[in-house]
Parts: structure tokens; C-alpha cells; sequence
């Protein structure tokens, strides 16, 4: 099958929108909290479209490595609502944004009755993590890993142990809301145990070639399309696409909304996970971040994309 003429025009002009988008990034910071995540290079940016065909266009910095975080929430929450269905997963973490940062504990006190606000904070997403299923944190976090491998097609995925290891001796913050849920009844297993299946799923190191596959999957309703198997139930992707559209760029998920209009996820290493529904996976990294923690060039060129080729799905 030829390159679609969608495809063609899209190869056509990525690589200006690119170098327009990857001057922004001076305006960012590279997220720091994590002390290895620091050395990143503040100017990459890259971007990967692949199609239902198989057939992708690739930009800039496409074959930089650079670890999942925050993305990965999508997957393990897709998991655990495989392993435990519906009904156990959301009497355990909400389904509305939070409006606040990714790592805000505020309204855990507050709110009633004291479960996370969404599976893609992290809070939630260390509640999920506590959810897969596994006999200790080693298998959790193997089952995790061994699923991300089918997604993206690519089993050499595996975890960058110096960002595990750094964010694990770093994550105070993290720490402390995990004990808050683990007083409230909400956690039941060992913290420590539950934190750790959490650091190393957010520390999967992938390529946005990665990303655009295993979105792609999403795409498609949870078929991968390179072999016809549904490797998702299409009502878990539904969710998971839902979540990603009202809570997956944090609290600056509505400005995505009307700007790009499509559903994606991003972590703070500055890679972006989004789609144009049954058609494209779509994997950006610009590590440089803007105050609420996405990529501020990987945005800009998703904006500048969507405008020009119509993708807004609103
Ligand atoms: N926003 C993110 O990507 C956060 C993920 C990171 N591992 C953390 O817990 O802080």
C-alpha cells in the first residue's frame, strides 16, 4: 500500500513546523525533582506518526531515549481494568480532573471519601499500581513491563535503572501521599512494595517510534493493526481515551482540548503520547517544560499539526 496523500503532505511540511516548535523550548525547563531526568537536552524534540498501514513519518530527534513517567499511567490503568475489571478499579480512584498538579495531595483531605481523583494523577496512579495483579512487585512490575513490550511491538523495551533508582531516593512527595492513602484504607498492600512496582513502570525508557505504535493500538480500539489481534477490550481503551482527554496533560488538559483537540498523555521527561482516532498514534519528546510539566515545543508542534491538518476531534 502507497503512502496515503494525508501522509505525503504530512512529510512534507513536519520538519518546518519542527524547527518553528523546538525554538520554544528556551522558554521551558527540564524537570529536575528527578535528579537524573536534569541531563536531558533542553532543545530535542522529535516526533513519529505512523499510520494503520505501517507506514510512518519521522522528525528531529526521533531515536532519543527517554522514560515514560507519567505515559505509562494510561497503561497500567488500562491493566488493572483488565486484571480487576471496572467496578473493583473505580471503587478505588475517581474519574474527574482534579484541576490541581500532578502531585498535589490537597484535595485527598479534603474530598470525601478520600480515594484519588483520576488514575492518571499520581496518586491514582500509584493506587492502580497496587491493583495489578502479581504475586509480589517483581511480578506486578514484570507483568507491566511484558504488556508495554506487546504494545509498542518492541521487546527490548526495558527500564533505565539510574531513573528508577534516582527518582526512587528522591520521592518525598510521592512517599508521603502513598502513606496518606495507605491510612486511609485506600492502599492495602506495603507502601514501599506498591511505590516500587510505580517508580519502575515510570521509568520504561521507549522512543516516540515506541509511543506512536502503542498509541496507534489505542488509535484502533485496541487492535494492533500490524497483526489484527485485539490486544485491548475496546471498552478499556474507550476509558483510557476519555481519561487522556479530560485529565491526560494535568491541569492544562482543557487547553489542550481546544488547542489540539485530540486525547494524549505526557510525562515529565517531556514525551507526549496522543492519536488521531483510527488513524494515527502519534509519539512526541521535547524535554523542555512549560510551568504545569508538558513538553512546551512537543504542544506548539501538536497545535501547529492539528491546525493544518484538522485533527481537533471537537
Ligand atoms: N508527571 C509525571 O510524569 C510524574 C511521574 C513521576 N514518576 C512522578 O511521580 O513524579
Amino acid at each position: 500500500m502507497p503512502f496515503t496523500e494525508e501522509m505525503n503532505a504530512i512529510r512534507a511540511c513536519v520538519n518546518e513546523h519542527l524547527e518553528e516548535s523546538r525554538k520554544l523550548a528556551a522558554h521551558g525547563k527540564v524537570a529536575s525533582y528527578i535528579p537524573e531526568l536534569g541531563a536531558a537536552p533542553r532543545e530535542a524534540l522529535g516526533i513519529s506518526i505512523l499510520d494503520k498501514h505501517g507506514h510512518s513519518v519521522t522528525a528531529g530527534d526521533c531515536s532519543f531515549l527517554f522514560t515514560m513517567q507519567s505515559i505509562s499511567k494510561v497503561f497500567t490503568l488500562i491493566l488493572a481494568l483488565m486484571d480487576r475489571g471496572e467496578d473493583d478499579v473505580f471503587s478505588k480512584v475517581g474519574k474527574e480532573p482534579s484541576g490541581d498538579n500532578f502531585n498535589s495531595m490537597l484535595k485527598l483531605e479534603l474530598v470525601e471519601p478520600g480515594i484519588p481523583f483520576n488514575p492518571l494523577i499520581n496518586a491514582g496512579a500509584i493506587v492502580i499500581s497496587s491493583l495489578i495483579r502479581g504475586a509480589d512487585s517483581e511480578e506486578k512490575y514484570q507483568r507491566i513491563l511484558s504488556f508495554f513490550r506487546d504494545l509498542s511491538g518492541n521487546d527490548k523495551l526495558d527500564g533505565n535503572t539510574e531513573v528508577y533508582r534516582s527518582e526512587s531516593a528522591t520521592a518525598h512527595r510521592n512517599r508521603s501521599l502513598a502513606y496518606f492513602l495507605k491510612d486511609n484504607g485506600v492502599l492495602t498492600d506495603d507502601v514501599e512494595e506498591v511505590l516500587e512496582v510505580y517508580f519502575r513502570h515510570c521509568a520504561v525508557e521507549i522512543s516516540c517510534r515506541d509511543l506512536a505504535r502503542m498509541a496507534l493500538v489505542l488509535a484502533c480500539g485496541g487492535t494492533d493493526p500490524a497483526t489484527g489481534r485485539q490486544i485491548i477490550p475496546r471498552r478499556y481503551v474507550q476509558i483510557a481515551k476519555t481519561f487522556m482527554v479530560t485529565c491526560g496533560m494535568y491541569n492544562a488538559s482543557g487547553e489542550f482540548a481546544i488547542q489540539v483537540g485530540l486525547p494524549a498523555k505526557s510525562g515529565v521527561s517531556g514525551g507526549i503520547l496522543t492519536m488521531v482516532p483510527g488513524r494515527f498514534g502519534i509519539g512526541v519528546v521535547g524535554p523542555s517544560l512549560n510551568p504545569k510539566g508538558n513538553s512546551v515545543a512537543g504542544v506548539h508542534l501538536l497545535e501547529s499539526l492539528s491546525r493544518e491538518f484538522d485533527w481537533s476531534m471537537f
